[in-house]
């Protein structure tokens, strides 16, 4: 029997920093933004969407997508944000299933799906366990602003156009609390990993 883990959280919360953890265990992590890129790929069906609703001005030199292009495009618009979703979602879900039913019928113990929408798109039936990877807004801001270089604009832009970590923490089954040190977001994951006997 596999336990099917949904690991979330919000933008840079730190949920990429936990997942590595998992590595630390052997636990497999399917990545849904590692998806996300694959699925935006020249050739693929998503990308044609892309580029025929946004246009060309969101490809680089090389026809990939310009990720920076499109993420001021769609953290500044609602429905826009909504329309990319409705394009890459249905091949990023596919993928990640795919990926997951592997690591069933490999015989994992555990395979955990790091999903930073796991709420606000209601994939929890996905999953049999919640963690979300919580910090305070004044740290996920501080922190996205360092890693990705946004203004104070652009990274509030980013933030609101998800559900409040808050209130996905009042969702989850677990919770760690990611506000202090690496290690000390490690060592609660231990202790969590304990309690729900995967280690
Ligand atoms: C807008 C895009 C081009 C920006 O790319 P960029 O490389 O700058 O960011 P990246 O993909 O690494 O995402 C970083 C974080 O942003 C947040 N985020 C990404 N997409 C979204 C979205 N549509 N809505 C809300 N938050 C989002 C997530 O917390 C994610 O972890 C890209 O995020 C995208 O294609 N998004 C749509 C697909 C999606 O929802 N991905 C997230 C989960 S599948
Ligand atoms: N406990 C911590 N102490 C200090 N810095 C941290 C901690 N956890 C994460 N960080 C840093 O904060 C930033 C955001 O972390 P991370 O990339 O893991 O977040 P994320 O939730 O995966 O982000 P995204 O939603 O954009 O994918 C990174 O620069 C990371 O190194």
């Amino acid at each position: 029997m596999t336990l099917t883990v949904g690991l979330t959280g919000s933008i840079a919360s730190g949920k990429s920093t936990v997942s590595l953890m998992f590595d630390d265990f052997g636990i497999p992590v399917i990545d849904a933004d590692k998806l996300s890129r694959d699925v935006v790929m020249p050739g693929e069906k998503a990308y044609d969407q892309i580029v025929e609703t946004f246009g060309e001005r969101i490809l680089r030199k090389d026809q990939t997508i310009n990720r920076d292009e499109l993420g001021a495009i769609v953290f500044a618009d609602e429905e826009k944000r909504q329309q990319l979703n409705r394009m890459v979602h249905p091949a990023v879900r596919e993928k990640m299933l795919e990926k997951r039913d592997v690591e069933i019928a490999s015989g994992a113990t555990c395979v955990v799906l790091d999903i930073p929408l796991l709420f606000e798109s209601k994939l929890t039936h996905y999953v049999d366990k919640t963690v979300v990877v919580y910090v305070d807004e004044h740290v996920q801001l501080n922190r996205l602003m360092e890693r990705d270089g946004y203004s104070e604009k652009e990274a509030y832009q980013r933030i609101h156009s998800q559900m409040p970590v808050s209130e996905k923490a009042a969702l989850a089954d677990a919770v760690i609390d990611n506000n202090k040190t690496k290690q000390a977001s490690f060592e609660q994951m231990e202790a969590l990993l304990q309690s729900w006997e995967i280690i």
